[in-house]
């Protein structure tokens, strides 16, 4: 008799329909490395998370889990009731927003900006033949429309600004109504006006209660919007502390996850850090 290679784990969508990502005690190993280990998490729908860390800690491998796109060496992840390694893929991926480089990498710099949207109802980049109803072209204007960039629709995605392309993801990710939002550094290469517009716009979806469970990795506390309620601290693959955000964010949580004494100040609902 063989062994059951995925041994009995408490479905967590029994205990807690409102969680919406789990992890019980992860490890993700590569070449002899572990990228990640020893981290359990739970996000549930309401809550805003942001992951910090320095480059390498891990905090791409983490997403790369919530999105069901990795499995664990070690360990148990369920995203949005269904256990990684048991369940269709398909399915379980047009109920995530995804927002990374390497999804933007693969937006055709011809496509008009409507599309780049609309398209995502297909989970497809490029719009071919497809057909789309009235619904989803609506659904695409205001999505476009509550990011600040409703008038640029009829432009071709190539034409944008960096800050512009940003939101035009964060839009496309919105598109089939996820339940849960993953955004890997959506403010990287930002100038100041657009990432303080990004943080506006993340900020309103933040406070917005009918929005997905939100997770933003960031290397920059400068980046957290208001309304983001939990941080979850990474170094070299493991968790040097996670909670509410208030409790978490202090300079001796952040000094340990960025490897220097740093100074942490909250004023008006924002974060910044600098060296001790
Ligand atoms: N397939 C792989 N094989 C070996 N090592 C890998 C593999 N994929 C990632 N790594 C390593 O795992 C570590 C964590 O990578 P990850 O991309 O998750 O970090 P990160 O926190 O997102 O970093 P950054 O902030 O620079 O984007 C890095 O040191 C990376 O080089």
């Amino acid at each position: 008799m063989t062994g059951d290679p995925f041994p009995a784990a408490a479905a967590p969508s029994t205990v807690d329909a409102d969680l919406v990502v789990s992890l019980d005690g992860v490890a993700v190993r590569r070449s002899g490395t572990a990228l990640l280990h020893d981290v359990d998490w739970r996000v549930e729908l309401d809550e805003r998370w942001v992951v910090l860390g320095p480059n390498g800690a891990g905090k791409t491998t983490l997403l790369n889990l919530a999105c069901g796109q990795l499995h664990p060496s070690t360990g148990v992840v369920h995203v949005l009731g269904e256990r990684i390694g048991r369940t269709d893929l398909t399915e379980l991926r047009t109920r995530i927003g995804l927002t990374t480089a390497a999804v933007a990498e693969r937006i055709p710099a011809e496509e008009r900006v409507g599309d780049v949207v609309l398209t995502a109802a297909w989970s497809v980049v490029g719009r071919w033949r497809e057909s789309y109803d009235q619904a989803d072209e609506a659904r695409a204007r205001a999505l476009l429309g509550q990011l600040g960039v409703g008038h640029l629709a009829d432009r071709t995605y190539g034409t944008l600004s960096e800050g512009e392309r940003k939101r035009v993801q964060v839009a496309r990710a919105l598109m089939t109504d996820p339940e849960l939002l993953l955004l890997d550094e959506p403010a990287a290469g930002l100038d100041l006006g657009g990432r303080e517009d990004l943080v506006g716009r993340l900020a309103e979806l933040a406070h917005d209660p009918d929005a997905p469970a939100l997770v933003l990795v960031t290397h920059h506390v400068e980046e957290i919007p208001p309304g983001f309620t939990h941080a979850l601290l990474l170094r070299d693959g493991a968790v040097v502390a996670q909670g509410l955000l208030a409790d978490t964010l202090t300079a001796d949580n952040l000094s340990k996850t960025f490897g220097l004494p740093l100074l942490v100040e909250r004023r008006a609902d924002r974060w910044t850090a600098r060296a001790a």
